[in-house]
């Protein structure tokens, strides 16, 4: 939690927030629970994806369209692959706060402290752009408001039409191969529909015309997020309004922390992140504390920790809740224990590790016979060179200054994300039996 060094201004701020419109409503917190039920019951399959952090800076409707487009293309594929619902989350619309490992950043010997994310200070190397401005938190609910207006827009406007799935490809993704899969695919989707309306489906309705798609971000900056928690006027429920869904990282989910304390007491849907510093036995606290009734898609479990470390931990993890007969959703999040700094000095993620990790927490799923839930993913609809590798397009460290521009973690671009759809589409057939997309999967 970032210490402000003026209690009055921050008061100020949480009064500002405090006054303002909620972001989502509880009916589409619990929409989004019911949905979440299914997938811990093996019947759905949560996508989450977005930038690791946003920023006031590259705030545009073009960036937000862009990935809002590639999540749509990979739920398609998803959808039509796997034959199962996917719930569609965006890291969008409030994910500005950042947990560092270090408190400090040192340049040219000056120390200063480090970027946490725009709602907290800001990323130029100087001592006020660094100082923690409560402030920052209005700008971040403004922008989120407009970020969450567009998104609602496009996914109820007539953007995310089933009938246009051909339109969602994005220029660049068009041109590789993964876009002439996702073309496949599209048509094959196309001949469903057809399909469909000649045995007489109403294909103009709701389900066809538009995307259900909900946000959620790490539950980190506790002023913004108390400050926006409102009670439910229909169950007498504290709901945080920032988001649909709010996760708790995995630096800050200690059971006597103040982070498990707050999210404990809201209604929304939650996560935890989880490596493999878990134990089981913590585990199951972690579970006791945020679910202590039990329900179905009230918790996910994100797993973070590298295809290795996964084959090695998640077994007794899933074991354990097995056991004790608990609800979780299980979700993979592959890119967060495969980060690295390159000899240029930037953090970036070899693909075939994400990859790796992806098949792993399959594996892991299929030996235990349970239901591997969901993904979630740090990514962007823009062509960036962030990630080194990709069976596709294979991006060299050389390339990574070319587009770097995530104020955080490196994020798989579109071409990436879409490969990465395909493999847990093929994934989710073979489970099911049935034959793969492609020959060469
Ligand atoms: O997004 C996750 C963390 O904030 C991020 O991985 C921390 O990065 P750092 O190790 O550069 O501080
Ligand atoms: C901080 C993050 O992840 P974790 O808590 O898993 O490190 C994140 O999702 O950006
Ligand atoms: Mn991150």
């Amino acid at each position: 939690m970032p210490i402000y060094d003026d209690e009055e201004e921050l008061v100020k701020v949480e009064h500002a927030l405090a006054k303002s419109s909620p972001l989502v409503f509880a009916g589409e917190c619990r929409q989004l629970h019911e949905h979440l039920a299914k997938a811990a019951m093996g019947q759905s399959f949560l996508l989450m994806g977005g930038d690791c952090a946003e920023s006031f800076k590259e705030f545009h409707v073009d960036t937000i369209r862009d990935t809002f487009r590639v999540l749509l293309q990979m739920a398609l594929v998803l959808t039509f692959g796997g034959s199962m619902p996917v719930i569609k989350v965006g890291r969008m619309a409030g994910q500005f706060a950042k947990p560092r490992s270090e408190p400090q950043e040192e340049v040219n010997g000056l120390k200063l402290p480090s970027y946490r994310g725009d709602i907290i200070n800001s990323e130029s190397f100087t001592e006020e752009a660094r100082r923690n401005n409560p402030w920052r938190m209005l700008d971040a609910y403004h922008q989120s408001t407009q970020t969450l207006n567009i998104l609602r827009a496009f996914a109820t406007g007539g953007y995310a039409d089933i009938s246009r799935l051909h339109a969602w490809n994005l220029d660049f993704v068009e041109k590789s191969e993964e876009g002439s899969r996702y073309r496949k695919l599209a048509s094959k989707v196309d001949e469903s529909l057809r399909f469909m309306k000649a045995i007489g489906v109403n294909t103009e309705s709701a389900t066809f015309k538009q995307a259900q798609f909900y946000t959620a971000h790490e539950c980190l900056l506790l002023s913004y997020e108390q400050a926006l928690t409102r009670q439910d006027s229909t169950t007498g429920k504290w709901y945080d309004c920032s988001a649909h869904m709010l996760w708790i990282g995995e630096r800050t989910r200690q059971l006597d922390g103040a982070h498990l304390e707050f999210t404990r007491g809201i209604g929304n849907p939650l996560g935890v992140k989880i490596s493999d510093k878990i134990t089981p036995d913590e585990l199951l606290e972690v579970i006791d504390n945020l679910n202590p009734n039990n329900i179905p898609g009230r918790l996910s479990l994100i797993v973070r920790m590298g295809a290795d470390k996964l084959r090695e931990h998640l077994p007794a993890l899933i074991r354990a809740v097995q056991k004790e007969g608990r609800f979780v959703v299980w979700v993979s999040d592959p890119v967060h224990g495969n980060t690295i700094k390159a000899e240029n000095g930037l953090k970036t993620r070899p693909f075939e590790k994400i990859r790796d990790e992806l098949r792993a927490f399959f594996d892991v799923h299929d030996q235990m016979g349970t239901h591997p839930g969901g993904v979630h993913l740090e990514m962007t609809g823009k062509d960036v060179t962030e990630c080194i590798g990709g069976t596709i397009q294979d991006i060299k460290v050389d390339d990574l200054n070319k587009r770097y521009h995530t104020h955080c973690d490196p994020r798989l671009n579109g071409v990436q994300a879409l490969e990465l759809a395909f493999l847990i589409a093929e994934r989710m057939r073979s489970r099911t039996g049935l034959p793969p997309l492609f020959n060469d999967a």
